[in-house]
């Protein structure tokens, strides 16, 4: 197909970069893209939720992540997505090598809507082409997401290629039913593993067009429009509890999940922090479905980048340096099913006040 255009206007492959809440894509990107491979390569990020962080966290080598409008990708700002693109086309025409676009979708995102612009949009086809759909599934927490969340399903079923992370923290038997269940839900593809994102990236670009053909025997009902351009107030298939046309919440996915960022400018105790991260997923692990931040704690200089996946947390990592425009203060972003924001606020400044009055009481 891009062999029939003119150079100047050679259909640039994107590559939709997807999997659910915390399943390491932007671990993943952030290997990619010091890749030679990778190079000349804009990335679309799209966050859950109005607060993103993200975008502070991959690592262009030219600044060039672009965050898309708070929002779900695959909810109402869909346009948004033809718009960032047409933006890349303008930024080419103005000099800028783009060779390639990945798009990374919030991990709440139903592909099947992005798809369709891609694949469907005219606007968007003069320039783009897909050249595939990549899946991360998290070995650890990706069987029960896999029964909980319908998306999940979907991002999978539609993989041209799927990565498996994290299979260095799971069990074999965990990982072995969980490769059944990939196979059920798409038989055509055999799971990558890619521990911490190492992969080849030979081994998940250029897979050409997207065929639907061979895939899950849903899928064509999937990618059927009036599935989910329906007017509102009908039970969509995921279960958001709004329509597409009106005005869009940014945090609210369906009427159980919300995401919400709390900040912090005064450093925070991490004793008291810790604990009471702790405190939360034991006792409503199964609600927090994803919680990130970057942090500015009691004496220390550097950020601190804290990963909470499904009751799993991973090793908290300095950064450097605070990332250039981001203010010095903590973000904390929480992603909830089924647990009010009340109990979040209300828990961390208890233990947070508990250890600052400790600290104070050993300052003494
Ligand atoms: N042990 C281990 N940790 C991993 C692996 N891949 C990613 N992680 C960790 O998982 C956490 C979440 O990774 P991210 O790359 O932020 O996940 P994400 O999919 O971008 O998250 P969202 O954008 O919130 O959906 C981080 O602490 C990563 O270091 C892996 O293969 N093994």
């Amino acid at each position: 197909m891009a062999g029939k255009q003119g150079a100047a206007e050679r259909l640039i492959p994107v590559t939709l970069l997807t999997g659910f809440l915390g399943a390491g894509k932007t671990t993943l990107l952030n290997r990619l893209l010091r890749q030679p491979a990778l190079a000349g390569t804009a990335v679309l990020i799209n966050e859950f939720g109005e607060i993103g962080l993200d975008h502070l966290l991959v690592e262009t080598l030219d600044g060039d992540a672009v965050l898309l409008q708070a929002g779900c990708l695959c909810c109402t700002i869909r346009g948004d997505l033809a718009g960032a693109l047409a933006g890349l086309v303008q930024r080419a025409r103005d000099g800028q090598p783009i060779r390639r676009v990945i798009i990374e979708t919030t991990g709440l995102a139903d592909p099947l809507p992005i798809l369709q612009t891609l694949i469907a949009d005219p606007a968007t086809q003069r320039h783009f082409v897909l050249d595939g759909v990549v899946t991360l599934v998290d070995a650890v927490a990706g069987l029960a997401t896999l029964d909980a969340q319908i998306e999940a399903q979907r991002q999978v079923a539609v993989a041209d290629r799927l990565l498996l992370t994290k299979s260095d923290l799971a069990a074999p038997e965990a990982l072995a039913a969980l490769t059944g269940r990939l196979r059920a839900l798409n038989p055509g593809v055999t799971p990558i593993t890619a521990t911490a994102g190492a992969v080849d990236p030979a081994a998940i670009l250029d897979c050409g067009p997207f065929d639907p053909s061979g895939r899950h025997p849903d899928l064509a009902a999937w990618l059927d429009p009036a599935a989910w351009d329906a007017p509102h107030g009908h039970d969509h298939h995921h279960g958001h509890g709004h329509g597409h046309h009106h005005h869009h919440d940014p945090n609210r996915h369906d009427a159980r999940i919300q995401a919400f960022c709390l900040r912090f400018e005064r450093p925070l105790p991490w004793a008291g922090l810790a604990t009471w991260l702790e405190m939360l997923t034991a006792t409503r692990g199964d609600s927090v479905l994803r919680v990130k931040g970057i942090l500015d704690l009691a004496g220390q200089e550097a950020p601190v980048v804290i990963h909470g996946v499904q009751g799993t947390w991973h090793r908290p990592t300095p950064l450097p340096a605070w990332p250039a425009g981001a203010p010095r203060e903590s973000r904390l972003v929480f992603i909830l099913r089924d647990l009010p924001r009340s109990v979040v606020e209300e828990g961390l400044a208890a233990f947070c006040q508990a250890a600052e009055g400790e600290a104070a009481i050993a300052r003494r």
